[in-house]
């Protein structure tokens, strides 16, 4: 819990009068310098070419799998589930695709093995993971003439396991897999409570799977479970195998360094001194911009991500914490007008704020000019501009403890979530796929960014309410939902976890073909909604990191996999 105690001697007023403020001052790092160096490794470029042998082993596998029998389709699947699992795919983008596409146009909605629960289920999901929007009636086979699902399911566990994963797939009106998640959540569950599974490399997975299921996991993070798993069957990949935990070592190495990188950028502005009311949890965000992209090719958009997110945290606790009403009223005019001249008007603890924000938009915008891609920044400096408006408001309500109805509050709040600007930021270093259409398709809260903003927003407050409504912060979702339908505060919870759930519907039925904008962008918005239910189902492991998040920051970022 923070404590509450007046600020640090912070007198930056222009004028002579002490500012009243509400602040609280937040623990430290639990970090502290430990990423703030970084040495590269000696035998990396070893370790980077037996990584481009074996890739180039498991590329023509999949080639060959291509063209294989109809009988050996299931075994392909397995193979493409592992690769991606196993978090390797990103090297193997074409080749899935063409054989996944070669599945759907093979089968449709007809899948071969329709008789075999678990090959059935993994089919779908696969296909639905790539957009393909295959059919889930194919399940009510398992349902009897009185529409319950067979008795004899329940002692396929294997089956049932998979079946469960595949109903993260389904969107709204698809009964079918309503009613198959709460089958299987029921019987999975009961197989772990009565100690009845004598296969203990199953009984983990099961347990996992019902603390969070594959859709909900950080990529990078199933990657690190998955591989005792896989290491387990008879059925592995060496080569696989060998490549994944190769790929794992290198890919943290690259981490490491930007990490360091970006730890310097964070100490030589100088935030403990300058704004010593302002959350250090650079390691924390480093874990949250990597659940959006772990990819090398993403890079420099993770160092641009870092910079420009810190800085969010930055402002979110300037007007939700530190600032005056009227201070925060001068510098949103300022943000507004986006100028250097600006910042002579403003209070002096600010003037470092608005210039590093400048600065680092100005980074972004000289690298965009250089290839014709400016509209990029216009963008998003006007999402930006836009949210500090909404800080603006946020800040008034607090400061009159006004609590605003569900619908005020959610008009303003799902932009101050911040999720959609930084969807827009994820997209200032990409590829030609990022057009100017891309930039005006997010900017207008599209449904599956507009259900990411959703569930940070919910999840969010459901997990830090009680600790900020201990300051003057403005009254959260949780407030309004129990003031304006009377419902009580577990009430609440219930109502937000569906509305949790109907948000990920929205996120799958917006992936399927055809998109909006290409599928890799739908990438960020997906994967910072899995990236809350890793924060906030325990409680705030961004502010608080808890032991869980401690084990996954170091599994991440400092311990190597032996190989
Ligand atoms: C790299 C990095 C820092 C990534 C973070 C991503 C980011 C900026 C999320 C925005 C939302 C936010 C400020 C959450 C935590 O603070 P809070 O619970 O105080 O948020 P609230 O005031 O909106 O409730």
């Amino acid at each position: 819990m923070p404590e509450s105690k007046s600020p640090p001697s912070l007198n930056h007023n222009n004028s002579c009068k002490q500012a009243v403020r509400s602040t609280v001052n937040f623990h430290r790092s639990i970090w502290g310098d430990q990423f703030l160096s970084y040495n590269e490794r000696k035998d990396q470029a070893c370790e980077e070419q037996r990584a481009t042998e074996l890739r180039e082993k498991v590329r023509k596998e999949l080639v060959i799998a291509r063209s294989i029998e109809p009988t050996q389709h299931i075994k392909l699947l397995e193979l493409i589930d592992a690769v991606q699992r196993l978090g390797v795919a990103y090297h193997f983008e074409d080749e899935i695709e063409e054989c996944l596409k070669n599945i759907y146009l093979m089968y449709g909605d007809q899948w071969i093995d329709d008789d075999n629960l678990q090959s059935t289920s993994l089919w779908f999901r696969l296909l639905r993971q790539q957009g393909f929007n295959v059919s889930s009636g194919i399940f009510y086979k398992y349902k009897d003439e009185n529409g319950h699902f067979l008795k004899s399911m329940k002692d396929d566990v294997q089956g049932m396991l998979s079946l469960y994963e595949a109903t993260h797939m389904r969107v709204e009106g698809e009964e079918v897999l309503d009613e198959a998640l709460e089958f299987t959540r029921y019987h999975l569950g009961n197989i772990i409570k009565k100690n009845i599974c004598n296969d203990v490399s199953l009984e983990t997975q099961i347990h996992q799977a019902l603390q969070q299921p594959l859709r909900k996991r950080l990529p990078r993070l199933e990657t690190l479970r998955y591989i005792p798993i896989y290491q387990q069957q008879d059925s592995r990949n060496d080569d696989l195998l060998t490549l994944a935990k190769l790929d794992f070592n290198l890919l943290q190495e690259l981490h490491r360094k930007e990490l360091s990188q970006i730890s310097k950028w964070w100490k030589n502005f100088d935030v403990s001194n300058k704004l010593p009311y302002v959350r250090d949890r650079i390691v924390e965000g480093y874990f949250w911009i990597l659940a959006v992209y772990f990819e090398p090719q993403h890079s420099e958009s993770r160092i641009f991500l870092m910079k420009a997110c810190n800085l969010v945290i930055i402002l979110d606790d300037t007007y939700d914490n530190y600032g005056t009403y009227e201070e925060l009223e001068i510098f949103t005019k300022a943000v507004q007008k986006w100028s250097i001249s600006c910042l002579d008007m403003l209070p002096e603890y600010m003037k470092p704020i608005y210039q590093e924000l400048l600065d680092v938009h100005k980074e972004a915008e000289e690298f965009l000019e250089k290839t014709g891609k400016t509209y990029r920044s216009y963008y998003t400096k006007e999402m930006v501009k836009e949210y500090t408006r909404n800080l603006l408001i946020e800040a008034k309500w607090a400061n009159e403890r006004y609590i605003p109805t569900v619908e005020e509050h959610m008009s303003v709040t799902l932009i101050t979530c911040a999720y959609a600007m930084i969807i827009a930021k994820c997209y200032v270093y990409g590829d030609d796929s990022v057009t100017e259409h891309t930039f005006e398709w997010v900017s207008t809260y599209p449904p599956i960014v507009k259900a990411s903003c959703l569930i940070l927003r919910l999840m969010d407050d459901m997990a830090t309410h009680k600790e900020e409504q201990e300051r003057n912060h403005v009254a959260s979702s949780v407030e309004c939902y129990m003031k304006q339908y009377g419902i009580s505060e577990e009430q609440t919870h219930e109502l937000f976890t569906k509305l949790v759930e109907d948000s990920w519907k929205v996120i799958n039925q917006e992936s399927l073909r055809p998109t909006e904008v290409p599928r890799p962008l739908l990438m960020p918005p997906t994967n910072l909604a899995r990236v809350c239910d890793v924060l906030y189902t325990r409680g705030d492991d961004y502010n608080h990191a808890g032991k869980e998040m401690i084990s996954h920051i170091k599994s991440l970022l400092v311990d190597r996999l032996s190989v």
